[in-house]
């Protein structure tokens, strides 16, 4: 079974607190959290106090996606805030092996995150060290844009690479996901699924969970 992550579409706080709400009550395994910063992404949505917020309502594992300009220099207080996992971009990190090394240092699970454009083999030499690959199956930025479909020759090409180089890493994929194709996604190979509108767009963001979950 697929891990789910949703993605908190958080328009304020009061939503904010709903949805968290909503994925305790739920078979999620994960709750995503997108850190945009308006430079490397064309959105701005929250820093390491929400976070803190959340990470005392919830009781799920915080999966905090970094899509920021030197990510490094905010490890200490993401980590502080209550992170689980960290992931940060490819397209980011010039000295991605060391920020990597010292994500996993401070107890956290590290993952590095590629952009649609880019492809599989860019990992070649990182993925043995990386707890996570996030998958961009759209452009980074915005939810309820729709799946791009290369994605499933990445996940292959990916799992791939994982197996021939001895990772132990999960493949999670982030944008698009729906009821629809979640199934072919977790048989290309992905592991964990990032959902932020199947979930909170529904009628009930539970039983979207659980559905997803099911595929
Ligand atoms: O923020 C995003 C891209 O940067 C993602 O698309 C988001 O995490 C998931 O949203 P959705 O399921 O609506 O695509």
């Amino acid at each position: 079974m697929a891990i789910i992550a949703p993605s908190l579409l958080a328009a304020d706080f009061l939503h904010l607190q709903r949805e968290v709400e909503m994925v305790n009550k739920s078979e999620a395994d994960w709750l995503h959290l997108d850190v945009m910063d308006g430079m490397f992404v064309p959105n701005i949505s929250f820093g390491p106090m929400i976070i803190e917020f959340v990470k005392k309502v919830t009781t799920k594992i915080c999966d905090v996606h970094l899509m920021i300009e030197e990510p490094s220099r905010y490890f200490e207080q993401f980590k502080k805030a209550g992170a689980d996992h960290i992931s940060i971009h490819i397209e980011t990190c010039p000295r991605l092996h060391q920020d990597i090394r010292q994500l996993k240092a401070m107890g956290l699970k590290a993952g590095v995150a590629i952009n649609p454009h880019n492809p599989a083999s860019l990992l070649s030499d990182i993925i043995a060290d990386v707890d996570i690959v996030l998958v961009m199956s759209v452009n980074p930025g915005f939810g309820g844009q729709k799946f791009i479909p290369n994605t499933l020759n990445k996940i292959r090409e990916i799992k791939k690479l994982i197996v021939e180089k001895g990772s132990h890493a999960v493949i999670n994929i982030d944008g698009g996901v729906t009821l629809e194709n979640a199934a072919e996604i977790v048989a290309a190979g992905a592991d964990a699924l990032v959902a932020g509108s199947t979930v909170f767009n529904a009628a009930d963001p539970v039983e979207a969970i659980r559905l997803l979950k099911q595929a």
